[in-house]
């Protein structure tokens, strides 16, 4: 049994004795294996007019960079011989963790408002080739998924996916943890309660205009790649923050949480948005001519003073009673790590930092020296966190032009104080507030925080920020690059 494929560049003949969890390929310059993993489908295409059909095989190659492509290849062979095969790559297929039923969230707004036709023209095609069924929802208005998701009925999905950019993601992120909090009944508005973690793995397809989120994750902003990911099944856990105003939470963020400036720079973007992508390249040089500084007291709990056993971080459970019927099909016991694990009780440890500066930024994938380039850390131990404190023009451009750049020394400059934390409380002692009906004070002009690339308005003098360790699942699998 065989056929001609095409690997590593190369074209090989490919030959498979119906046993092992490879496919031998050999070519001019020796032998290369395709492994089972790297299979999408394997179907059978009736010629029309004959009774005659040909078997052909799907399957995954690596591209240029981190690009994955779908290729394909028709199977020779006897016909019975062709149909054992078939069925037994169908077992095979059939053992892999990967997603059989997903919701899928498309953003018509999203980047160049280009989300619908990727769905149609690169997204349906591949997940139905790989038998995924979908629920598909266009969005209508900002905050609709985080509505859908508070009732719809998650039991027998495998997965949810947001085809836009990073806000996209963040609805459907928040949609989905505040479901589960509900359903655990966890006071999710409590900064110190600890989150109900979700299993339930979340997609992004960059159809955005800034698609930070899928650039960390894959190295790549490639649709087909995106997707590829996500059939394929992988999935890691990633560290969400909390924003709390008040007695209220705000938002859930998987990537940045960043007040002053660039809180500032997204709130001026929003309002050119019919610029499409564009708008990050002009809009924000026009914020920066407007800086302004801050007053913040800032009171932090050091990453190193968490004494805490790691048997006191972890309890096994075997299934969260929010999470869908399928995802008893783990089988072993996941292990649930608790959010902010003896965080509030221990005060005496917490730290103060003050001063006037341009913003509070805070990185929920940190972002790590390799060689002589920053790469994304998802589920770190701790947030980082840096206050860039009043500085000259010139400098401050430098310094986000590195950053931008993704450069180790991005951070070595006077004015910029770094620290690690697990969650801070930033006050804002000089802004003018008054007391509302609830007794509670509001400032009397909003300020930003740029929230996963939405501006998150605001309105307290007091915000409290938590990071919340491994809390969410996302499909695909990162190495750094
Ligand atoms: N039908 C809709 N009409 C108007 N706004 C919508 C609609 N659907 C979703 N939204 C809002 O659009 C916002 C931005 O969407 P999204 O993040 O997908 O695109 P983007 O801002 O272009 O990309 P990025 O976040 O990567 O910069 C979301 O926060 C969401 O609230």
């Amino acid at each position: 049994m065989g056929g001609i494929i095409e690997l590593h560049k190369d074209k090989c003949v490919i030959s498979y004795d119906g046993k092992k969890e490879y496919f031998w390929c050999g070519n001019s310059s020796g032998e290369v294996c395709l492994q089972m993993s790297d299979i999408l489908a394997v179907k059978n295409y009736w010629k029309e007019g004959t009774p005659n059909s040909s078997l052909v095989l799907h399957y995954v190659v690596q591209s240029k960079g981190n690009i994955l492509r779908a290729k394909s290849c028709v199977i020779t062979g006897k016909p019975d011989q062709r149909l054992k095969l078939r069925d037994a790559i169908a077992v095979i297929l059939k053992s892999f963790n990967r997603p059989k039923r997903l919701v899928v969230f498309v953003n018509p707004i999203s980047g160049h408002k280009k989300a619908v036709n990727i769905y149609i023209n690169k997204v349906k095609p591949l997940f139905e080739l790989c038998n995924i069924l979908l629920k598909t929802l266009e969005t209508e208005r900002p905050g609709q998924p985080i509505e859908l998701l508070e009732k719809y009925n998650l039991r027998l999905m495998d997965g949810l996916v947001a085809i836009g950019g990073d806000g996209m993601f963040s609805e459907c992120m928040n949609g989905l943890l505040l479901r589960l909090q509900k359903d655990a009944g966890v006071d999710y508005n409590d900064p110190d309660a600890s989150l109900a973690t979700s299993t339930l793995p979340i997609g992004i397809i960059p159809a955005g205009s800034g698609n930070m989120l899928v650039q960390h994750l894959h190295g790549t902003v490639d649709v087909e790649t995106a997707v590829i990911k996500i059939i394929l099944g992988n999935h890691l856990l990633a560290n969400v923050a909390s924003v709390h105003q008040g007695i209220s939470l705000s938002s859930y963020a998987v990537l940045v949480l960043e007040l002053g400036l660039c809180g500032d720079m997204m709130k001026d973007c929003e309002k050119f948005r019919w610029m499409g992508p564009k708008r990050y390249e002009i809009v924000p040089l026009g914020t920066i001519l407007k800086r302004k500084a801050i007053s913040v007291e800032i009171d932090f709990i050091p990453e190193e003073s968490q004494k805490i056993k790691a048997s006191d971080k972890l309890h096994q459970f075997t299934r969260q009673m929010s999470l869908p019927a399928s995802h008893c099909q783990y089988g072993k016991k996941l292990q649930r790590f608790q959010s902010t694990p003896g965080f509030a009780e221990n005060r005496e440890c917490w730290l103060k930092e003050t001063g006037r500066v341009y913003g509070v930024d805070s990185y929920v994938v940190t972002l790590k020296k390799k060689d002589d380039i920053l790469v994304p850390c998802f589920g770190d131990s701790a947030l980082h966190v840096w206050m860039t404190d009043t500085c000259s023009l010139s400098g401050h451009v430098n310094q986000l032009r590195l950053l931008q750049q993704l450069k180790p020394s991005c951070w070595d400059f006077k004015f910029i104080r770094q620290i690690r934390c697990r969650g801070y409380r930033v006050k804002l002692p000089s802004a003018a507030f008054y007391i509302d009906g609830n007794g509670e004070k509001k400032l009397k002009k909003p300020m930003y925080i740029n929230c996963d690339g939405e501006a998150l308005k605001v309105r307290c003098p007091v915000l409290d920020i938590r990071i919340h360790q491994k809390a969410v699942s996302i499909f695909g699998r990162v190495k750094c690059w």
